[in-house]
């Protein structure tokens, strides 16, 4: 369903995004994912990345945000925003990409914010088609696999949390 989202949604849409990024745990990356939902009734729900010693364990701010509306009833949803620190700002991985089309349409749009608070958009149809990211996804696939399958299982003494 195509949904129409206001100034002001936007403004709080992204404040909510950007402030998301103080609740990630992120000790190995330093690499702070904040995001946030809006529902087709109007909530904000929001989230960070999530990281673990086994890196593939660790969850994206998309996916922990996206969970969190899902089990707080939501099916429906507006927009997306995602936040980084970064110049450009960042796109959801495929991973996300895939765990957001779930839940919307090809024309959902996804607010990407840059360190600086500047923002593009993109809808979840445009989103797909970053051949880049593609690339990379298909290159963290292999190292997911590669962890998954070889390291973790063997060597689970080498994934304990760092001291902080
Ligand atoms: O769109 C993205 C890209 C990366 N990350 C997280 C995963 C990991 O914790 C860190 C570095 O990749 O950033 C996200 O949350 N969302
Ligand atoms: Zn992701």
């Amino acid at each position: 369903m195509a949904h129409t989202i206001t100034a002001q949604e936007l403004t709080t849409l992204s404040t909510k995004a950007i402030d998301a990024k103080a609740t990630a745990y992120c000790p190995y990356s330093k690499f702070r994912v904040g995001a946030c939902i809006l529902t087709a009734s109007g909530e904000f729900i929001t989230g960070a990345n999530v990281e673990n010693a086994s890196y593939p364990v660790g969850t994206c701010a998309e996916r922990v945000t996206i969970g969190a509306a899902i089990v707080a009833g939501h099916r429906d949803f507006k927009a997306l925003a995602v936040a980084t620190d970064i110049k450009p700002a960042a796109s959801p991985c495929g991973m996300c990409r895939q765990f957001i089309r779930e839940f919307t349409s090809p024309s959902f749009p996804v607010y990407m914010y840059d360190g600086e608070g500047n923002h593009k958009v993109m809808t979840m149809e445009e989103v797909g088609f970053l051949s880049f990211f593609s690339f990379l996804f298909g290159y963290i696939s292999v190292l997911y696999l590669v962890d998954s399958l070889l390291i973790s299982p063997v060597a689970p003494r080498l994934f304990r949390p760092q001291p902080s």
